[in-house]
């Protein structure tokens, strides 16, 4: 089995094309080939391309526990990336649209930076309406109280849903240690992805991240998007932030109609074959 393994800011994702598989997508597949030991190692793997009859590049997104994924900003970038790489798409300088669960991304690239930016589409701060175990319509610096501990936090839904984490100071200890409980605590019957974040200025922030379906994570697209909208709502940054992450630090700027860019590296780490029987 033939595969790519791709980095943005240390968030990695394998990519393998249908054609590669010898059968169709099972969990236990994508968990072993994720596995840092007994595997390859990634946080997630994208499936695809296959071209809709619109010319978009579909795929599929998938979490390194084998749960599928509604919606990733680095997987978009990295596949973007991977398209013209290996001459899918073609040449940078123009846009190229991918298809993901129905939904068209439209990705572009910037010619000077080398940078990749995926706009994402609507993003919302429904809660009860949104898949959230609660009868407020939204949750905005909600007090929550877990283990005997109190946590102000605020829930956004971008395709997948988010739990942003007000800290003084983000720390990877903190965010391994109370990210899985946030994450799967009883308000998230889907579980979410939790942002422990702290504003330095109006176009700065921090993140510490841990991710549903894989964990603590260097980086993550989606939930850098997530902070800064949250932030933004505040009233606490302005509409172009720069979120710094463990990996590295990434643009988001939230434009009309709720709809957010999302811009930073994306890069090649190496292609490879699978030869043993997974
Ligand atoms: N790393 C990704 C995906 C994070 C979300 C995923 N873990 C989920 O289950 O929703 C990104 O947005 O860049």
């Amino acid at each position: 089995m033939k595969f790519f393994k791709y980095q943005a800011l240390g968030n990695d994702y394998l990519i393998i094309e249908p054609s590669s598989l010898s059968e169709p997508v099972r969990p236990e597949l994508i968990r072993r080939l994720c596995n840092r030991r007994f595997g390859i190692g990634a946080d997630g793997v994208l499936i695809g391309p296959w071209l809709t009859s619109e010319g978009a590049y579909g795929l599929r997104i998938y979490n390194a526990d084998g749960s599928e994924c509604e919606k990733s900003g680095n997987g978009l970038r990295l596949f973007a990336r991977y398209l013209i790489d290996v001459g899918h798409a073609p040449e940078e300088g123009l846009s190229l649209y991918l298809f993901h669960l129905g939904e068209t991304i439209e990705v572009d690239f910037l010619p000077v930076t080398k940078a990749i930016r995926v706009t994402l589409g609507n993003y919302s701060f429904g809660a009860m309406a949104l898949g959230v175990n609660t009868e407020l319509p939204q949750l905005c610096d909600y007090r929550l109280e877990l283990d005997h501990e109190i946590f102000t936090v605020s829930y956004v839904y971008l395709g997948n849903p988010h739990c942003v984490v007000w800290v003084n100071k983000p720390s990877a200890e903190f965010a391994q240690t109370w990210g899985p409980r946030i994450s799967t605590c009883s308000l998230f019957p889907q579980k979410a992805n939790v942002q422990f974040a702290s504003v330095q200025d109006r176009s700065n922030m921090q993140i510490e991240i841990w991710e549903r379906g894989a964990g603590y994570t260097l980086a993550s697209g989606s939930s850098a998007c997530a902070a800064a909208a949250v932030a933004y709502k505040a009233g606490l940054v302005d509409t172009t932030v720069t979120v710094q992450m463990p990996g590295g630090a990434m643009r988001v700027d939230l434009r009309a109609n709720h709809t957010i860019a999302l811009t930073g590296p994306a890069e090649l780490v190496y292609q490879a074959q699978v030869i043993s029987d997974f």
